[in-house]
């Protein structure tokens, strides 16, 4: 298989989730790898490692490409949604809402962060399988978009809504029964989820709701997984969730708005080959727009819910290499000082990466190693018989892909503090999550007064 170097000339620029690393990625005289116009070993130098990288172009040209796109494709309203699962920060709620995106929330913590960071309230969808009432609470006081669960949720917002007062804007959320490849642990759609009502009630709850004074049905909502490269499972969805619009505005609610969740795929390793974000939102605008004309149903407001094709690739994590062992006729593992604590991916999915020497980017790979993490856990490992170059102790590793699914998964597991995070661009670099310290691991712990040895 031919190796994609991640910095090589035929990047597909427009489209960063076809690329391994950022879109700035770029080599200076003496072949080492900048991105952001920064000199990656000397980000390493200043800011320490293991550290998380965000580049802003990336991240920007990603939200661009979903907004030009729904905008070019869809003849009807549009909005995208960031997926703040994916990685949930004060800096890309600013950047995101910047770029005239909204943002997918599921908890107190990220709704906080998004209208922190300058998301407005009308844009922000607050899903959850099993919602707290103070999360209802603070979703309904933010007047955000609640997407309908299950009865519970039901239950609880009837008592928490004063009656009288404005209502609450509503979305239903149901599984649509659609299979796609992917990881079985990231699969949402199909009919034995954990998510959403189950078609069969779907009926039965927009009767529920034709006189209910507290809240507004707007829309509904369907997600049917995550890393998904096929676009025919998003298409099946268009249609599904097509008839389920045409039942509920038959039984007399307005809803005005589709959302058709997230799922698009990123490019991890050379084999994955993603569509671009442009390529799938023409494929699902038209999806749409065909299921609702042969239904004669005007069209939705169209939202969907992108995460890892929007931050993913515009992220990266510099590591240093430790420790080597080499088992003769076996394996070489290079350790180095991060792990599963700051990526659990591959210990949870299996999940690929690519990865180079940041200061040896086009030396040729000479040896097969396994990047092992740091931690008390044989599973922990990063890269398995990757390809590198004869790499030294203190050597900069550079992972690719890592802006979705790593900081907003990452643990303090053998109690290691959390990197740092950085974003970088023009030539600057600037701190947007500052580095854990060991004592910080201590704020929360408590050891009762009767426990401290009297003098
Ligand atoms: C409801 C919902 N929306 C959006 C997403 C974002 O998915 P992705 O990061 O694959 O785009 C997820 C995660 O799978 C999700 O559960
Ligand atoms: N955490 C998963 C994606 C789950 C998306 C949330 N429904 C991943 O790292 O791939």
């Amino acid at each position: 298989m031919a190796i994609l170097r991640p910095f090589e000339k035929d990047q597909d620029k427009s489209s960063p989730n076809r690329n391994i690393a950022p879109i700035t990625a770029a080599l200076d005289s003496q072949e080492r790898l900048s991105i952001g116009g920064c000199l990656l070993s000397s980000l390493a130098e200043k800011y320490g490692t293991p550290l998380y990288i965000l580049d802003e172009l990336t991240l920007r040209t990603s939200c661009r490409e979903y907004k030009d796109a729904l905008s070019k494709y869809y003849p009807g309203d549009s909005i995208p949604l960031y997926a703040s699962k994916a990685n949930s920060s004060l800096i890309i709620s600013n950047i995101v809402a910047s770029e005239g995106m909204g943002v997918d929330v599921v908890s107190e913590g990220e709704l906080i962060t998004a209208l922190k960071g300058g998301v407005e309230s009308s844009n922000i969808v607050f899903h959850g399988n099993n919602k707290s009432k103070s999360e209802l609470i603070m979703a309904y006081k933010n007047d955000v978009i609640i997407v309908l669960d299950n009865q519970y949720d039901i239950d609880q917002l009837r008592e928490i809504v004063p009656f009288g007062k404005r209502k609450a804007k509503l979305m239903l959320r149901f599984t649509p029964g659609i299979e796609c490849h992917t990881h079985e642990y990231i699969k949402t759609g199909h009919i034995d989820s954990k998510f959403g009502f189950d078609p069969d009630e779907l009926e039965s709850i927009f009767l529920q709701f034709k006189d209910i004074e507290w809240g507004e049905l707007i829309g509904l909502h369907a997600h049917i997984g995550s890393q998904i490269f096929e676009v025919q499972p998003h298409k099946d969805l268009a249609d599904v969730m097509a008839s389920a619009l045409q039942t509920g505005r038959k039984l007399g609610h307005s809803l005005n708005a589709l959302n058709l969740g997230g799922g698009l795929g990123i490019r991890y390793i050379a084999s994955d080959d993603p569509p671009s974000i442009s390529d799938w939102v023409e494929v699902i605008a038209a999806a749409v727009v065909k299921a609702c004309r042969e239904r004669s149903l005007d069209l939705p407001l169209l939202m969907c819910e992108p995460g890892r094709s929007i931050v993913g690739s515009a992220g990266l994590t510099l590591y240093k290499i430790g420790s080597r062992k080499e088992i003769p006729g076996i394996k070489t593992y290079l350790s180095v000082d991060g792990g599963m604590s700051d990526n659990p991916r591959p210990i949870t999915y299996q999940s690929e990466y690519s990865a180079c020497l940041v200061d040896k980017p086009l030396i040729r790979a000479d040896e097969v190693v396994t990047i092992a993490g740091k931690h008390c856990e044989s599973g922990d490992v990063l890269l398995k018989d990757f390809r590198l170059p004869r790499s030294n102790s203190g050597d900069v590793l550079g992972v690719f892909s890592t802006g979705a699914y790593n900081f907003s998964m990452s643990s303090n597991y053998n109690r290691i503090p959390k990197p740092a995070a950085i974003i970088v661009g023009n030539g600057e670099s600037e701190l947007i999550q500052k580095r854990e310290l060991p004592e910080d691991l201590l704020r929360n712990d408590i050891l009762p007064d009767r426990f401290i040895a009297k003098g």
